[in-house]
C-alpha cells in the first residue's frame, strides 16, 4: 500500500516557453491524494498553461511530473486520462450532434477505456452525481452554460479520475450558480479524489480549496493556507492590485 502522505502529483523544475515567451519559470509543487488544491493569480500567470503541463497537453520546456512516484513526463495526454489524471477546460467543449448520455459515455469508454457495460454504468453514475439525468437525452449543444460545465464535470468524472484538475468551472457564472457546483466537487473529494481548482470567483473555490497557490509571471509566488495566501503582501500587489480582498 502507498505511503498516503506520499505526493499523488508533483512537478518539479518546470519551465515552459512559447518561441521567446517563458510562461512557466520554474515551477515546482506537490499535492497529496486527500488536498484540494486552488490556484489564483492574474490573467497571463500561466495557470491553465500549468494545467495543460500537467495533463500533457502541452510538454514541458524543463521539469518533470510525477504521477503516483512515476515519471510521466513523457506520456500523452491519453495515456495520463487512463491513468488518472483529468482535466475539464475553461470553455466547455461537448461533442455536438451527441445526447449529454452520449458524451459522457464516450469519455468513460475513450477517456477512461472502459469496456461498454462498465462505461454505461460510470456514464449514469457520473451524470447522476452531477445532477444531470433528467436532461441526459438532450442535445449537448442546447444545454445552457451551467449545464454545460456539469457535462464537463460529468466527462471528467466518468474516466474515474484519481486527479481532477479544474479550469475556471465557475468562469461566465453566476456566484449562486458557481456555487451550485461546489457541492458536486466537494463531493468528489469526499470520494477520495485529489482537486487542482483554477479559480477566479475566490469566495467559492474556498468553500473546496483548503490549499492556495498563487502565481504571477509564470511563477509561484505564494502557496499554503488560503487565509494566509490572500494577505501575502506579494499576493496582494501582483493579484488583488493592492486592496484587500
Ligand atoms: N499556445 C500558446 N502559444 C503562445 N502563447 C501562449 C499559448 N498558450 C498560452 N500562451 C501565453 O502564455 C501566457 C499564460 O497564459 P495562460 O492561459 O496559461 O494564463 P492564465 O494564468 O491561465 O490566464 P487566465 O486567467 O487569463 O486564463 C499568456 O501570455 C498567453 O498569451
Amino acid at each position: 500500500m502507498r505511503d498516503a502522505s506520499a505526493p499523488i502529483l508533483a512537478a518539479a523544475g518546470i519551465r515552459k516557453r512559447f518561441d521567446a515567451l517563458v510562461v512557466l519559470d520554474d515551477v515546482s509543487f506537490a499535492m497529496r491524494a486527500d488536498e484540494a488544491v486552488g490556484i489564483v493569480g492574474p490573467n497571463g500567470a500561466g495557470k491553465t498553461t500549468l494545467l495543460s503541463v500537467l495533463v500533457g497537453a502541452h510538454a514541458p520546456s524543463t521539469g518533470t511530473i510525477r504521477f503516483r512516484g512515476e515519471d510521466v513526463t513523457a506520456l500523452p495526454a491519453a495515456e495520463r486520462c487512463r491513468r488518472g489524471i483529468v482535466r475539464t477546460h475553461q470553455i466547455p467543449r461537448p461533442f455536438i450532434g451527441m445526447t449529454v448520455f452520449e458524451n459522457v459515455f464516450v469519455a468513460a469508454s475513450s477517456g477512461g477505456a472502459f469496456q461498454r457495460d462498465e462505461a454505461y454504468q460510470r456514464a449514469i453514475d457520473a451524470l447522476s452525481l452531477c445532477g444531470m439525468l433528467k436532461i441526459a437525452n438532450r442535445r449537448a449543444e442546447t444545454v445552457g452554460l451551467l449545464d454545460r460545465k456539469r457535462l464537463e464535470l460529468a466527462r471528467a468524472l466518468a474516466t474515474d479520475p484519481a486527479v481532477l484538475l479544474l479550469d475556471e468551472i465557475g468562469g461566465g457564472l453566476t456566484d449562486a450558480e458557481a456555487g451550485e457546483l461546489v457541492g458536486t466537487i466537494r463531493e468528489l473529494k469526499r470520494r477520495g479524489i485529489a482537486i487542482v481548482w483554477i479559480e477566479h470567483i475566490v469566495h467559492v473555490l474556498l468553500k473546496v480549496a483548503e490549499r492556495l497557490i498563487c502565481m504571477d509571471a509564470g511563477r509561484i509566488i505564494a502557496d499554503g493556507d488560503p487565509a494566509a495566501v490572500m494577505a501575502d503582501p506579494a499576493v496582494i500587489a501582483a493579484y488583488l492590485g493592492g486592496s484587500t480582498p
